[in-house]
């Protein structure tokens, strides 16, 4: 596994004001979408590209374009929906796919209640959402679904981590392509497995608590 923890004073001013528990939701959920943007901008260094020629008003030269197959953009429901809109500004043409998980809050497992991929996932590089990296449970499930469906090269953007989660995921993954790019890696878990000093339920502040 590949850990990039991109260093800018942006994202550390908008994770503060996102960490604060006064923050209200409209500006909760507008930091989510910039804060995405700007750890997709480290986080699509890799995707392929191919030599194109361009005619500009003066001169023809050659320039580049986004190869196919497009990227795939997974986004975990709930949490990982806020950040959707900050990812696909940067990537308006990548295919979307949906994946829900919950996480048991007692077992600390986690249960897919929804798929939808699209049928091709080999040769294609796919970008998992998800704000949160706490146990590392439910990220390890949605890769470890994409891999069984054929894709062979997984990039997860996250806003926070916990190390504990971190090395589940580079355990887990040892011999595969996996990527994770976070805004910053937290101290650990409390006694309830939710990220210190964290942001609190990443789902709930987005959307509200259902449960
Ligand atoms: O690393 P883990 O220990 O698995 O925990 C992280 C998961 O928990 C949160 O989702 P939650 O289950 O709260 O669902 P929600 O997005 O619907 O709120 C978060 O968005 C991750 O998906
Ligand atoms: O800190 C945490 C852990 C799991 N899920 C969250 O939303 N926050
Ligand atoms: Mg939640």
């Amino acid at each position: 596994m590949r850990l990039i923890t991109p260093e800018h004073p942006l994202i550390k001013h908008k994770l503060t004001i996102l960490r604060d528990e006064n923050t209200p939701q409209p500006v909760f959920r507008q930091l989510v979408e910039e804060l995405m943007t700007l750890l997709a901008y480290e986080g699509t260094r890799d995707v392929a590209v191919e030599s194109v020629p361009v005619t500009t008003p003066v001169a023809s030269t050659t320039g580049v374009r986004l190869s196919e197959p497009l990227p795939l953009v997974v986004p975990i429901l709930r949490a990982g929906l806020g950040m959707l809109e900050g990812m696909t500004r940067l990537l308006p043409t990548a295919e979307v796919g949906f994946l829900g998980m919950v996480r048991d809050e007692q077992t600390l497992q986690p249960t897919t209640y929804a798929k939808r991929l699209p049928e091709e996932l080999s040769d294609r590089l796919c970008f998992v959402l998800d704000p949160m990296l706490a146990t590392g449970g439910s990220i390890i499930g949605a890769i470890d679904y994409l891999f069984e469906r054929g894709a062979q090269r997984v990039t997860a953007i996250c806003i926070l981590a916990a190390p504990q989660g971190l090395e589940a995921v580079r355990e887990h993954f040892a011999d595969r392509d996996v990527t994770v790019v976070v805004g910053a890696v937290d101290e650990g878990l409390n006694d309830r497995s939710y990220i210190v000093p964290g942001l609190g339920d990443a789902g709930d502040r987005l959307y509200g608590t259902i449960d």
